[in-house]
């Protein structure tokens, strides 16, 4: 997206644990990008790759609601990375830093209280029980209260983050998952979860296109971008998750069971638990991380959407791919990822 879109780049340098083949194809065009694989719990790595950038999107994270990492590990990467992505701009004077957040911060909350259709300002009781939304608030507590610092040089430090909810598109894995279950199943879903539930969802592209944004519009609107939250949103219809879902791997030929969940809400929840349970006790042995746990569950039955339109007015925000588009690419990127 910034190579597309963003003509006054110079250089694009790709800071990651894992650092994809992909990246290769991207080095052909007139633009530098220079793939740097690092840790970003590691310090010194960190201030090397950031050193005499002009601003940092940062993204990195480690992203578990499944029981995959530990707790520890979780806050290593997603606050302790977080910290030294600050710092690393502190000491080598880069002024811009946007921090990819997670709609997480704010809710679902563990009471399973609904959001309906909030924005930025809505109040809502956060309360965070599980390490992954844990880390996620306060990383975003740090990048926010980094804003104004002074960097090498003595100039601020101008920072905001981006809260999208759940992102939808080319390589959403569980999306896959989801598809290949429900060929296993007889090109059939079963509903878990009640219709009425709304979940707030966004198309990577948009996701991508709203950071490319920040990037261009902190450094002269610093004074009103500065230090602010946004979540990221576009014109996703709202909907269950199950049923969102099925906008894409129902033209991929699969259908969802039931107008109402098959199972009573208690059976799942004891469902859940078990899994929790066997997770904890195979633990020794093997890691069983299976996508339904208490708060898996939560999450997926508690509605969250997202109406707003802070981007659009502090920094002009539009969608750059519709709703159409967004669903037709998802669709090809679902038929061609299974062959
Ligand atoms: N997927 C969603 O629905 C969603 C929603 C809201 C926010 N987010 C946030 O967006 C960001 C990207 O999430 P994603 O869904 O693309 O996840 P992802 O796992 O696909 O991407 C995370 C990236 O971070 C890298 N990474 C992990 N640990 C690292 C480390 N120690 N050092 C350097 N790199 C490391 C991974 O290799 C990976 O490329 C995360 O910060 C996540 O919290 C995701
Ligand atoms: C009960 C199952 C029956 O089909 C459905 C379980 C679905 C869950 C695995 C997912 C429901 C909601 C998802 C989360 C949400 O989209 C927002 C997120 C924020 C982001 O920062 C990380 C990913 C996630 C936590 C996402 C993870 C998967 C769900 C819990």
């Amino acid at each position: 997206m910034l190579l597309e879109q963003e003509p006054r780049l110079r250089e694009l340098r790709v800071f990651d644990l894992h650092l994809s083949s992909w990246l290769e194809e991207l080095k052909t065009g007139p633009v530098q990008v220079t793939p740097i694989q690092g840790d970003v719990t590691q310090a010194h790595q960190v201030a090397a790759a950031v050193s005499g950038a002009h601003v940092v999107i940062h993204t990195a994270g480690l992203v578990d609601v499944f029981g995959r990492a530990s707790p520890e590990t979780i806050y290593k990467v997603n606050v302790q990375g977080t910290q030294n992505v600050i710092e690393a701009c502190v000491q080598t004077g880069t002024r811009f830093l946007v921090y990819t957040s997670s709609m997480e911060v704010v809710g679902p909350n563990v009471k399973g209280q609904p959001f309906y259709r909030g924005n930025e300002d809505t109040p809502y009781e956060a309360l965070h029980k599980h390490p992954y939304p844990q880390s996620k608030a306060q990383a975003e507590r740090l990048v926010l209260q980094a804003n104004g610092r002074k960097v090498q040089g003595g100039l601020p430090l101008v920072t905001c983050a981006l809260r999208p909810t759940g992102i939808y598109g080319e390589g959403h894995q569980i999306m896959r998952d989801f598809y290949l279950q429900g060929l296993r199943l007889g090109s059939r879903l079963f509903r878990a979860i009640p219709a009425s539930v709304e979940h707030g969802r966004v198309y990577v592209g948009n996701v991508a296109w709203m950071h490319v944004l920040v990037a261009r519009e902190l450094e002269p609107r610093a004074e009103l971008m500065g230090g602010q939250v946004y979540f990221c949103y576009d014109k996703s219809p709202y909907k269950s998750y199950e049923d969102f879902n099925m906008e894409f791997l129902g033209p991929c030929g699969l259908r969802l069971v039931g107008t109402r969940p098959l199972l009573p809400y208690w059976l799942l929840m004891l469902l859940a638990t078990l899994n929790a349970l066997l997770q904890w006790l195979l633990r020794p042995l093997l890691l069983y991380a299976p996508l339904l746990n208490p708060y898996t569950l939560a999450i997926a039955n508690t509605t969250f959407t997202v109406s707003t339109n802070k981007a659009q007015r502090h920094f002009g925000y539009e969608p750059l791919f519709s709703w159409e588009d967004s669903r037709t690419r998802t669709i090809l990127w679902v038929q061609g990822s299974t062959q």
